[in-house]
């Protein structure tokens, strides 16, 4: 589907990508386009490949074939750092953290990197007036301002992802990609995140893989199924919904 079709500009455009471990085909031959400032869900049942082209796309995989371009410009075979250097950041799960540093300390880390302060034993970074205010917008955009001193290791879990969406927001990134938000949080908690992501995705564009349909038919504009690496359909929710390649490959189960 081209652009125009689309009616928007692409900010990620996947071609004929392809992904394959020894002899196994893990992405086959994937086409998608991702439009600027839309927040696009990845779904599919498990084992489909939805990590593998969410490693794909960030460079931590390099892909078998194909290309990957972001804002046009062709990012296939860049380094993860080079390509969140172009725009893309991508949000993991807890791993990013250092649990021994406070949460301003953690956020002002990702600040002083992103805003291209290189380590420095002599440098006073509590006087960095830039820093300060890009770290506290940061904690105020992910509501943790007030556990601002506190240990990340010592935060509840739904804060600690809260904290890592904040770390990915530190790169100023256009396009953020998050893998599975919704992971292991009560259903309250859920309800905080998908208010946050919709928050933090204002004005960028977003890239999730999720598992809760709830939260999925809630946030995103547009949803693509991958089934076996493949993608089977790529639509609004309401026709996701309603697609019967979709309602199969969930067993016949209703999607939502
Ligand atoms: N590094 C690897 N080497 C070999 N096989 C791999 C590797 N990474 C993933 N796979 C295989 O690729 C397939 C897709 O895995 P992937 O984790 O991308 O699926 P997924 O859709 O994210 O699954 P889930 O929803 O369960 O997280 C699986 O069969 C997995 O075993």
């Amino acid at each position: 589907m081209s652009n125009a079709d689309q009616g928007g500009t692409a900010a990620l455009e996947l071609e004929g990508l392809e992904k394959s471990f020894g002899p196994t085909r893990i992405i086959r031959g994937v086409d998608l386009t991702i439009v600027r400032g839309e927040r696009h869900a990845v779904i599919g049942p498990n084992g489909a490949g939805k990590s593998t082209l969410f490693h794909l796309i960030s460079g931590h995989y390099r892909p078998t074939s194909g290309r990957i371009r972001l804002d046009g410009r062709d990012i296939t075979g860049l380094s993860p750092e080079q390509i969140n250097r172009r725009g893309l950041a991508r949000s993991f799960q807890i791993t990013n953290i250092f649990p021994q540093l406070s949460v301003w300390e953690n956020v002002r880390c990702a600040t002083l990197w992103a805003m291209g302060y290189r380590y420095n034993f002599w440098r006073d970074i509590d006087g960095l007036d830039d820093v300060r205010l890009r770290t506290e917008e940061i904690l105020g955009q992910i509501n943790l301002i007030e556990r601002w001193d506190m240990p990340a290791g010592m935060l509840a879990y739904a804060e600690q992802r809260a904290l890592e969406i904040g770390l990915a927001l530190a790169s100023d990134a256009d396009i953020l990609l998050l893998d599975e938000p919704m992971a292991g949080m009560s259903h309250a908690e859920s309800q905080h995140m998908v208010e946050l992501i919709r928050k933090v995705s204002e004005n960028r564009t977003l890239l999730m893989i999720e598992h809760d349909m709830g939260v999925v038919f809630n946030l995103a504009d547009r949803i693509s199924v991958l089934v076996y690496g493949e993608i089977i359909a790529s639509d609004t929710p309401e026709r996701i919904k309603a697609n019967a390649d979709v309602q199969r490959a969930y067993l016949g189960t209703e999607v939502a």
